[in-house]
């Protein structure tokens, strides 16, 4: 088996799925999307329809319209494009995992199942066995993030053995802030072969000495650049440095979480930041508030994560 291909690497952005004002999906902004990511943040890869993405709140038409677009408009600019296929239904997955290798996506992942759970570790196993065998040429990720769908099976209790039951692992997204887990997880990866991806944008450091090889985030839409002067100061190990770029970061995420953060509020900034409209967010899920983006914006602006005048906390070069 031609595994492992390309490892996925470095900062991966999950993507917002843009919409119109009645919303649809819109469609027209995605090309302009990618060069904004590869040009002005330096993102190379992508994770699509994911909690960012508002992948389970898609149609599954609509869900392989907007992988189709990203891996059409990405060709020959992005280095991967994973496609999150989890689904409640095991059919339906299993149809998105084939339709992802039908594209040429370079990835497929899955989240748990979140309405009739599995219950030990054995049962998780054999429902991502049964999506990854649809797509036997795709790397598989498992994408573990039990705050939102309430499966605690832990990370490392997964990953033992996994290849033998998953022949396409290969790697994991970790959106937990249990950093025991991960390290666990870091320990058991003794040959380095899978991607072992953290999740919790605000805390990438800490990860990232416990042995993170990457990150996939919905922070990297718009802080990509920021999040990636952090990785270089952590390559060239000067860690106070690195430690100040995480610190700046903090500031934001540490803002807009107060201020109440999610997918709506991550459409407005993406907007504000990159200026391609993202539109607001499908129900369930309401548009951020006029007062979450002013004071959003003012935010950015103090931080010099947006280019207009203002004070500037951010100024890394006056502290350290
Ligand atoms: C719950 C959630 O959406 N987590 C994202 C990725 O998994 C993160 O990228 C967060 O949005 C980010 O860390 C800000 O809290
Ligand atoms: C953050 C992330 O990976 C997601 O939105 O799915």
């Amino acid at each position: 088996m031609a595994f492992p291909k390309k490892k996925l690497r470095g900062l991966v952005a999950a993507t917002i799925t843009p919409m119109t004002e009645t919303g649809e999906i819109n469609f027209a902004v995605i090309g302009r999307y990618v060069d904004y990511l590869v040009k002005e943040q330096g993102v190379k890869s992508i994770f699509v329809n994911g909690t960012t993405g508002e992948g389970l709140s898609l149609s599954l038409s609509e869900r392989r319209r907007v992988a189709e677009e990203w891996v059409t408009q990405g060709r020959n600019k992005l280095d991967q494009v994973v496609i999150h296929v989890g689904a409640l239904s095991l059919k339906e997955s299993q149809e998105l995992a084939q339709h992802a290798a039908e594209i040429g996506a370079d990835g497929i992942a899955v989240i748990a199942p979140f309405f009739f759970k599995s219950q030990n570790k054995d049962a998780l196993i054999s429902f991502l066995r049964e999506v990854a065998a649809a797509a036997p040429a795709l790397p598989f990720y498992y994408y573990h993030i039990p705050s939102l769908t309430g499966v605690k099976i832990r990370a490392e209790e997964l990953l033992d053995g996994i290849q033998d039951k998953i022949p396409t692992f290969q790697g994991l997204k970790f959106s937990d802030t249990d950093l025991l887990d991960f390290g666990q997880c870091v320990d058991q990866n003794h040959q380095r072969q899978f991607a072992l991806l953290f999740g919790v944008d605000e805390q990438l450091l800490s990860a990232l000495i416990m042995g993170a090889t990457g990150a996939v985030g919905s922070t990297y839409n718009y802080l990509g650049k920021k999040t990636n002067q952090m990785l270089e100061a952590f390559e060239r190990q000067e860690f106070t440095t690195a430690r100040n770029y995480q610190f700046c970061i903090q500031r934001f995420i540490n803002y807009v979480i107060k201020l109440g953060f999610g997918v709506s509020q991550t459409k407005a900034i993406m907007t504000l930041v990159s200026g391609i409209p993202m539109g607001p967010p499908r129900l369930p899920l309401q548009k951020a508030t006029k007062e979450f983006t002013a004071n959003a914006e003012a935010k950015l602006k103090s931080l010099d994560f947006l280019p207009l005048p203002g004070l500037k906390e951010g100024n890394l070069e006056a502290r350290s």
